[in-house]
């Protein structure tokens, strides 16, 4: 074996690993990006409802969960609860700006509607019925 055969060993082997490494990457994007989905309807929710935006009880138990998952995965229960950490401070920012945002009046709530379900559709009827002759019983 060649000290250019053990390169290319290293290289195809360094690829591989990479290749790996590019896949889960992209899979905790994925996951990030669908954990905040939900965090954007608990930060609506929360608003709609006047709750504070963070939750410290939770907080301490979704710490203490991941820490002992970390331990068992073996990986740095420090590092998970920072990481955890670091997410979470970054959700209740979120929270925060859709709290502080007038487009979350109770009107306009996409979670549970506190109007009845039909007033903008019948709402929407009304104006076409005012500008469209055809939809007018006398026309
Ligand atoms: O569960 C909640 O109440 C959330 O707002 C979500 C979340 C989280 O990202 O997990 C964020 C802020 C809270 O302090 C606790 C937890």
């Amino acid at each position: 074996m060649t000290t250019r055969d053990i390169d290319e060993n290293v290289r195809a082997e360094l690829n591989r690993l990479r290749e790996s490494i590019d896949n889960i990457d992209a899979a905790v994007v994925h996951m990030l990006a669908e954990r905040f989905k939900c965090t954007q309807q608990v930060g609506h929710l929360k608003a709609q409802h006047h709750l504070p935006p963070a939750d410290p009880d939770r907080e301490s138990r979704q710490i203490e969960r991941l820490r002992q998952l970390a331990e068992s995965a073996k990986l740095d229960p420090a590092f998970a609860e920072k990481l955890l950490n670091f997410i979470i401070a970054e959700v209740i920012r979120h929270h925060e700006t859709i709290a502080a945002s007038p487009a979350d009046s109770p009107q306009t709530d996409r979670i549970a509607p506190k109007t009845a379900p039909n007033a903008a559709a019948s709402t929407a009827t009304n104006t076409a019925a005012s500008t469209d002759p055809k939809a007018s019983p006398d026309a």
